[in-house]
């Protein structure tokens, strides 16, 4: 695949989100520059194949501000100022903020358009990037009152170059959004986790991949997220007042019920809870960000030792099923992990007959 971009690209700020779109511009053959506040960030984002590091006089077409939201709008007025001919635009999580540091500063803002990619991980740096991680995911294209028909395009072509899906927004919908999709999330899995700490070593030897699932975000950099965080306040308190009055509203029938299962109100407001969590999640889009899409589910035994995890994808490739997720659940010191693999339905039966005959252990029929 050509690349529509064109370089020199330079990106200031080479942790997970830089040196992820470095690496996957690179791939395309774009000249990538790459500039970071740590010397070390950036001798590592170079060697992980996202670029060089700039020269002094670099001239880019294009720059990409990949540094925390809370320094994003200085590290902008800069490129702007410094490359007069550049189209720049940035990737924090939280728009309007930045819009109105911009305006404030007086910045040239024709040639600034914000950008957001939907896609991320709970591990921060350039150690964790991939060249992959924007592929099939939403990309947020914000543009601010200035942003000129050109600068849009430009944005809109980084985003498709590096297989994602471009989605225009106005800066203040955006923030609204990702208080409900992201940030709330995040800071529920943070408190979830931090409820941790308060229990009991012999209850934590419990876990179970329902703990797991609900808290891989709370691994995220604190510093980074008290940016984000602090960027979007008003939104975020918005979504979470509306969940702080159903845990009061649980909390209560709880009390309410001092031990007895059958209480008045309670299976009722245990339901309610329940049911609108059902709803809730039926409305999270599928994988491509398309109409909510159900796979089906094959549950296999995997031994926990080496090889086998790799055997099993080898010989679902070897029957022609895509893989389209998957996740590996542990019990602490059980020798065997149940592998859950998402696949087209269509593709179910046959995947649990071949992998039957192959030696497997199909743990379910039903789904
Ligand atoms: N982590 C995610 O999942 C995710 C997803 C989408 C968007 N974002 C946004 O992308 C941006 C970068 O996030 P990340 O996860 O890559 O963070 P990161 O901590 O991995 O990287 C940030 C990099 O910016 C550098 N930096 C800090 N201040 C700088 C400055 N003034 N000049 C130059 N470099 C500077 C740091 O040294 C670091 O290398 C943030 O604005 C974040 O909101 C993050
Ligand atoms: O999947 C993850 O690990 C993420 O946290 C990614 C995620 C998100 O909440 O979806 C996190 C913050 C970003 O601004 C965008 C993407």
């Amino acid at each position: 695949m050509s690349a529509q971009t064109t370089g020199p690209v330079l990106i200031v700020g080479t942790g997970l989100l830089g040196t992820s779109i470095g690496m996957a511009l690179r791939r395309l053959g774009v000249e990538v520059e790459l500039a970071d506040a740590s010397p070390s960030a950036l001798a590592l984002a170079r060697d992980m194949g996202a670029g060089m590091i700039a020269h002094e006089g670099v001239d880019p077409a294009l720059v990409v501000v990949a540094t925390p939201p809370d320094v994003t709008a200085r590290v902008i007025d800069e490129a702007l100022r410094e490359h007069p001919r550049a189209i720049v635009t940035d990737v924090a999580s939280v728009k309007t903020i930045i819009a109105r540091e911009l305006e404030a500063c007086g910045a040239d803002t024709t040639r600034y358009v914000g950008s957001h990619p939907m896609a991320g991980r709970e591990r921060s740096g350039a150690g964790a990037a991939d060249a992959d991680l924007f592929r099939q995911r939403p990309w947020v294209i914000a543009p601010v009152a200035g942003s000129a028909e050109r600068a849009i395009r430009i944005v809109r072509s980084l985003a498709l170059d590096v297989g994602a899906l471009p989605l225009d927004y106005r800066a203040e919908d955006h923030d609204a959004a990702v208080a409900c999709v992201s940030h709330v999330p995040q800071l529920m899995a943070s408190l979830l986790a931090a409820s941790l700490t308060r229990a009991p070593q012999e209850a934590l030897g419990l876990s179970g991949q329902g703990l797991r699932d609900s808290t891989r975000i709370a691994h995220s950099d604190p510093r980074l997220w008290a940016a984000i965080v602090g960027g979007n306040s008003r939104e975020i308190a918005e979504v979470l007042r509306g969940i702080s009055r159903d845990l009061l509203d649980l909390l209560h029938s709880l009390d309410s019920a001092a031990g007895d299962p059958l209480a008045p109100g309670l299976v009722a407001q245990v339901t309610k809870v329940l049911e609108a969590g059902n709803d809730g999640v039926e409305r999270i889009p599928g994988k491509h960000g398309g109409a909510p899409r159900r796979y089906a589910e094959v549950s296999v035994l995997v031994p926990d030792t080496p090889g086998h995890l790799g055997r099993l994808f080898t010989e679902l490739g070897e029957a022609d099923v895509n893989i389209e997720d998957f996740a590996l659940e542990h019990s602490a010191g059980a020798p065997m992990g149940v592998g859950r693999v998402l696949v087209d339905p269509a593709a179910a039966a046959p995947a649990r007959a071949w992998l039957t005959d192959h030696g497997w252990t199909v743990l379910d029929g039903a789904h």
